[in-house]
């Protein structure tokens, strides 16, 4: 880049990888995307600690945008002597406003020029004063969030008991008339839902659209409270126990997972964050969550960054220039990846943290959507013979094994559980279950 910013077109990118990790780590610990991640793997600790390394790796580098760099290395009063006297015009502008007969065009012209003189430089004034009220703003954000009240209490009992923890089996849960609304809504998601899983059962849960299966699930990940009734987790309420504890205890595989803006081998390590994981597990959830072809294939194997950060900004004041394209093509491209992979990734991670052996309940909720059938029956197979003893439930709108063989299932409609049993005992009361079933299996029964 040559001349003033104001005048030039620029590329600016930075090539620094602590600054660009550090920056990932930051939209993984503010986005919204993240939020049900962040929760459910307990990834704090993890993105501060990494933090704070790249942060030291990147010592004293200043990290403002490159043109606020600019602006910042320019004294205010310099800057506005400057921008006065470096253009002439200006003064000749000012001799006009002093004399108001003696305006001609050519004058008229000065005093424009003048007038974007004071712009540019009252534009590097409020810079500073936005740069500072930005600041401001971070500090007061701090101290705000330091006194949000959590909604979701913390409890102090430790999960499992100590006795348990020889002997990991599966978790027994109870739900006593539960009713739950979102907050700011008015409407139910679930009304009055009572039932219990054994430890060791495998629970599939259906029922349409808005039925209410994945905000039961929420409830269980406390991601929510209920609104009235209780959870029993082993018999004790479910806020009795430690949030970190109980969400150590799950592995929850969701539909949609977003793609960590990390590497791909944080990408299936983040499964356990506080764990140094072996190579050898990591190629292992690999192979059984399905995503070990498509991991090879990436220029950088398990060190690729699918979504890095974007740092590129391009200004351009005229022509699009060739040579300032040329510069930033190619950099910090996103990888897209198929829903399909993005799904058979996450399941790694969710294989990783079955590999970890704490687990005593793992939740599937429609995991397998964008799969196809073949990849659909390996990965229910991989998860419950990983899962065996253990407590699972699977939330799915496709009618196969699963529901066939499932020791007991729920079926939802309109927030309200409407039946449960087993897929015979369903099928025999000739309901809602039934007629959810009919409907996928009359495409297979002829005329
Ligand atoms: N974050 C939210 N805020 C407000 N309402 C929500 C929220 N999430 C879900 N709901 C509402 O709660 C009800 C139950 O939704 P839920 O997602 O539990 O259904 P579901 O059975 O899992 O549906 P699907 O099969 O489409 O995944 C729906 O009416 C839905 O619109």
């Amino acid at each position: 880049m040559k001349g003033s910013f104001y005048s030039m077109s620029y590329a600016t990118f930075c090539n620094n990888p602590y600054f660009t990790r550090m920056a990932g780590l930051n939209n993984l610990a503010f986005d919204e995307t993240f939020l049900e991640d962040r929760l459910g793997y307990d990834l704090g600790s993890y993105i501060t600690d990494e933090f704070k390394k790249s942060r030291n790796l990147l010592g004293d580098t200043c990290t403002d945008f490159v043109s606020n760099q600019w602006l910042a290395s320019q004294s205010i009063y310099f800057n506005s002597v400057l921008s006065l006297s470096r253009d002439s015009l200006s003064f000749l502008a000012l001799r006009v406003l002093w004399d108001h007969n003696s305006i001609s065009l050519g004058e008229f012209i000065t005093i424009q020029q003048l007038y974007l003189s004071i712009r540019r430089l009252s534009s590097s004034v409020f810079w500073r004063m936005t740069k500072m009220h930005d600041h401001l703003h971070t500090i007061q954000r701090i101290y705000t969030r330091r006194n949000i009240q959590r909604k979701v209490e913390d409890g102090s009992t430790a999960y499992p008991p100590q006795s348990d923890k020889v002997n990991l089996g599966g978790a027994k849960i109870e739900f006593r008339n539960i009713t739950f609304k979102y907050p700011g809504t008015d409407k139910d998601a679930l009304t009055n839902v009572s039932f219990k899983i054994e430890p060791g059962q495998v629970v599939v849960i259906v029922g349409v659209n808005g039925s209410g299966k994945s905000s039961a699930i929420k409830l269980l990940t406390r991601l929510y409270d209920p609104t009235s009734g209780e959870i029993l987790l082993d018999g004790l309420p479910l806020p009795s126990y430690r949030l970190s504890d109980i969400r150590r205890s799950m592995a929850v595989l969701r539909q949609n997972h977003p793609v960590f803006p990390l590497s791909l081998r944080e990408n299936v390590s983040l499964g356990l964050p506080d764990r140094n994981v072996s190579e050898e597990n990591i190629e292992e959830a690999m192979r059984q969550g399905g995503s070990e072809t498509f991991v090879r294939k990436q220029s950088q194997g398990l060190e690729t960054i699918l979504h890095p950060e974007r740092t590129v900004k391009l200004r351009v004041v005229s022509e699009p220039d060739a040579e300032l394209k040329a510069v930033i093509d190619g950099k910090e491209q996103w990888i897209d990846i198929s829903g399909g992979e993005s799904q058979r990734l996450a399941a790694s991670r969710t294989f990783l943290r079955l590999l970890g052996g704490d687990i005593r309940l793992l939740v599937a909720d429609e995991p397998t959507s964008a799969l196809d059938p073949v990849g659909e029956y390996q990965l229910f197979s991989k998860l419950r013979k990983h899962c065996s003893g253990k407590t699972a439930i699977f939330i799915t709108h496709r009618f196969g094994h699963l529901t066939k063989h499932a020791d007991l299932i729920l079926c939802l409609k309109d927030g309200c559980l409407v039946e449960q049993g087993n897929h015979e005992e369903l099928i025999a009361l000739d309901g809602e279950y039934k007629r959810l079933y009919d409907v996928q299996a009359s495409a297979f029964i002829s005329d």
